[in-house]
């Protein structure tokens, strides 16, 4: 039995079989009898139904299936599947998305607020049990304003209809139930007709927004099957919603509350209460009313001013900034007038940092000293403002630094992006990319960019969460709090922002680039985000994990977001996406690798790129073989790729890659061996022998005229642990031989013969197709410089290996921390000095 799947159509019947097989397998060992439902199920994968969802369930059982078929064969199984629950959510999901489909157009009954309360608890359980949540079919946001909709009543709501053209005038009723990313509620109208709410990507003060009685607006309401399986309003964007403190104009008489009996003053004495309690949201409702009850004056500067402060704590910086200028009275004859200037200055300069507004923030502050030249805060922040404007101008980061600062409560950098070396450009058969502005040196900088949300997995219950997608009837695992606090930063981002983010690709495309406020809302429409996030998220490494690079060894380059398909649930937990870095299209033959910091991506050359040259990195590592780099391309991002190494490697024949991946295996087990006892390996002739054996035989897979020029990835390892042994062994030149030859091997020509002028000068790319660095090659190099220096005549160039060892070393780590180690070793003695090159 194959271990992997292939996707292709011939291979599906067997794998129907095989898959039926397991399943029923798998229930024998576990002496279940096969309920109905999984019996159906099993029996409709054997007759070829299900084809859709068939390879999802072959991905989710293949690496289980050997276990399973060794233990219908009599052996002793060790693990048992946990896919299979998961493939029979699927299968429920499915079911119940079908019954639901049915239903379209039905008339909805009536029922009484108590009815629909008593159900909303048992609702919030079952959604906690079952913990997914269901993608319907993509639908936009209204973009409708409020006043051209017709009101309707809930009896008019029909079934899984979007009520287009309409709008739902509603009061809620009962208690708020948060639970993953949705909110769970209930309403009733006029009539007291009740019914079920599901909010998703909530405000994260929707309750204090809606409070149980308030009447509120729902546009263009969808009513449908919730999660729980019962019927409900559900809501997927958060601007549908219209609390009646916006509403239009026209509509104004609806909200003549107690607003009008109370004065400005009062209401902002309100507001102060409420923000001494560190209430922000209803101290800035109060505020808001201050406003609207015509604070004039002094009033009109104070209220505007607490309410910048509001904005800032509650993350709504554009609005902050706006409040704050508002509060300027430039009236320097008045030294009271004076110093509250400077506080509104000093909070327009900090909303403009939050906003990433460097220059502007720079301005804020210049106005703020100018009025109050020895302000400590406002000192202060210019030097943080002008340390990132020099991030930003020169790329000069202080890495080290900003790594020892991270933690599980600071895992966020406090840095500008340096993006000005690339361009966006169009990509032929690829949509747009990024292009080397100007040259770009191997090891240099590309660019480095701070996440526009980044989540970290203690930080939220949600980081990760089950997700059934109607769309391709798939169930997986999806970043959820990304999504979430992607659709929530939106609502309050300018909109030049919120364009850029929205260009991004996504299967669904939605308003596109379109921004649009209605009725006092940035419009967000929640599905675009979903598929942009599910094409452009990275996985990032914890700080903790970041912190490691401190050792020597490089960090694992963890592949972008978006459910493997090998592994269904597999999604990490750290994710976060960038606007810029995301347009980087992928190559297995790339001239840029990333690493992280905290939420930022630093991205760096693994070549020399010429101006112009588009900057590609690989999103599935080029050691995968071809049929598995192009199944998740494909199944994750929607493409294949038709880089050299793939055209290669695909007219292989399937007997020659397998014949490879056994001798990879075998040589890469045998180097490991090798490494980790070095000392003991170089002493036994056997060992090398049969090390020597396998390289030949691993070399013998390739047709070198099929190669010219391509990287053999897989034979560094033996390479290199060959190489140790020799350098061991005083065997200076089989040692040279095999680490020119290594190189060779990665696509690179590598001069040990004479010192070059500059370190880099002794490196050069072979003709033909781009190459990549990799770990493995400040190994070789430092064993180079080991070997070098037992020659009088070659010391320059042992020192420039060594050099070059270090520009690698940092291209692939971005920081410093750790290469002393190398150093040491080298310095130390020669002969018994190991290097851990794994
Ligand atoms: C992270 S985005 C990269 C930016 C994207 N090209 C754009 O225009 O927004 C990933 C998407 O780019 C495209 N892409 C990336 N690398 C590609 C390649 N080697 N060949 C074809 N399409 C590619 C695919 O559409 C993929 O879903």
């Amino acid at each position: 039995m194959p271990s992997r799947v292939s996707p292709d159509r011939e291979g599906l019947d067997a794998q129907r079989q095989e898959v039926a097989h397991a399943l029923a397998g798998y229930l024998q060992k576990k002496k279940r009898k096969p309920t109905s439902e999984i019996q159906i199920y099993a029996d409709r994968i054997r007759s070829g139904e299900h084809d859709d969802f068939m390879r999802q369930i072959s991905f989710a059982l293949q690496d289980q299936s050997h276990l399973i078929m060794a233990d219908l064969g009599g052996e002793p199984a060790e693990a048992q599947s946990p896919e299979i629950p998961t493939l029979l959510l699927m299968h429920d999901a499915n079911v119940q998305h079908k019954t639901a489909s049915s239903r379209r157009g039905q008339q909805r009954a009536r029922q009484d607020s108590n009815i629909v309360l008593a159900a909303l608890d048992q609702m919030a359980v079952s959604q906690k049990e079952e913990s997914f949540v269901t993608i319907p079919e993509p639908y936009p946001p209204c973009t409708a304003p409020l006043e051209s909709l017709e009101v309707i009543k809930l009896s008019q709501l029909t079934t899984e209809t979007h009520h287009r053209g309409e709008a739902l005038f509603i009061e809620r009723i009962g208690p708020l139930i948060v639970t993953s990313i949705l909110t769970l509620g209930a309403v009733k109208d006029v009539d007291g007709d009740a019914e079920a709410i599901e909010i998703y990507h909530a405000d994260p003060h929707l309750a204090d927004m809606l409070p149980a009685s308030t009447l509120f607006f729902l546009k263009e309401p969808f009513l449908t099957r919730g999660a729980s399986g019962k019927s409900v309003i559900r809501v997927d964007h958060p601007a549908d919603i219209v609390g009646i403190d916006n509403l239009p104009k026209s509509l104004s008489s609806i909200a003549s509350d107690q607003s009008a009996t109370l004065t400005a003053l009062e209401w902002k004495e309100i507001g102060n209460g409420y923000f001494t309690k560190q209430e922000y949201f209803k101290a800035g409702q109060a505020y808001q009313s201050a406003l609207k009850a015509g604070a004039e004056d002094k009033l009109l500067l104070d209220v505007s001013r607490n309410l910048a402060r509001v904005e800032l704590a509650l993350g709504r910086y554009e609005k902050a900034r706006t409040n704050a200028l508002a509060a300027i009275s430039n009236d320097e004859s008045d030294p009271n007038l004076k110093a509250l200037d400077v506080k509104a200055y000093f909070r327009a300069a900090s909303a403009s940092y939050q906003l990433r507004h460097w220059a502007q923030c720079e301005a804020d502050l210049r106005k703020l000293l100018a009025l109050s030249p020895n302000n400590d805060d406002g000192v202060r922040l210019l030097g943080r403002v002008q340390a990132r404007l020099s991030e930003q101008k020169r790329g000069v980061y202080d890495f080290p630094q900003l790594l020892k600062r991270l933690s599980r409560q600071q895992p966020r950098v406090d840095i500008a992006d340096f993006t000005k070396r690339t361009l966006i450009g169009s990509s032929k058969g690829r949509g747009r990319g990024l292009f080397a502005a100007e040259d770009i040196t191997l090891g240099e900088l590309i660019l480095v960019e701070k996440a526009f949300v980044a989540t970290f997995e203690w930080e939220s219950t949600t980081s990760s969460t089950k997700v059934y997608d109607v769309r391709p009837k798939k169930f997986d695992g999806f970043p959820a709090a990304l999504w979430q606090g992607t659709v929530q930063k939106l609502q309050h981002t300018p909109p030049q922002t919120v364009a850029e983010i929205s260009c991004l690709t996504g299967r669904y495309s939605g308003l596109g680039s379109k921004t649009l406020k209605v009725d006092g809302s940035q419009v967000v429409d929640a599905f675009q985000i979903h598929d942009i996030i599910a094409a452009n998220a990275f996985a990032i490494p914890s700080p903790a994990k970041t912190k490691r690079t401190e050792a020597f060894g490089v960090m694992k380059t963890i592949l972008p977001a978006g459910a493997d398909p090998t592994k269904a649930m597999d999604i990490p937990d750290n994710c976060a996406f960038f606007s810029h870095a995301s347009l980087v299209n992928h190559s297995c033959l790339p001239n840029a690798t990333r690493m992280f910091i905290g939420d930022a991506m630093v991205l760096r050359a693994t070549k020399n790129i010429a101006k112009g040259e588009e900057i590609l990195h690989a999103y599935v590592l080029p050691s995968f073989g071809v049929t598995e780099r192009q199944m998740r391309t494909e199944t994750v991002w929607g493409f294949r790729c038709d880089c050299k190494l793939c055209e290669a490697e695909s007219e292989e024949s399937e007997e020659v890659r397998g014949r490879r991946a056994a001798a990879e295996g075998e040589a890469g087990r045998l180097a490991n061996d090798i490494v980790t006892h070095l000392a003991d390996a170089a002493q036994r002739s056997n060992i090398i022998r049969q090390a020597e054996r396998l390289y030949a035989r691993l070399k013998g897979t390739f047709d070198l005229a099929l190669y010219e020029g391509l990287p053999r990835a897989g034979m560094t390892p033996i390479q290199a642990a060959l190489a140790q042994v020799y350098c061991l062994r005083g065997e200076q030149s089989r040692c040279r031989t095999m680490i020119v030859d290594a190189f060779d091997c990665l696509g690179w020509t590598l001069s040990l013969h004479k010192a070059g002028g500059e370190a880099g000068d002794l490196l050069s790319p072979k003709a033909g197709h781009q190459t990549r660095v990799c770990e493995e090659m400040v190994g070789l190099l430092a064993t180079a410089c080991r070997v070098l220096r037992e020659s009088k005549k070659d010391r320059k160039l042992a020192e420039q290996m060594r050099e070059l060892a270090r520009t690698i070393y940092i291209a692939l780590n971005s920081v410093e921390n750790g290469i002393e180690k190398m150093d040491a070793e080298l310095d130390a003695s020669k002969k018994t000095a190991s290097l851990p090159l794994r």
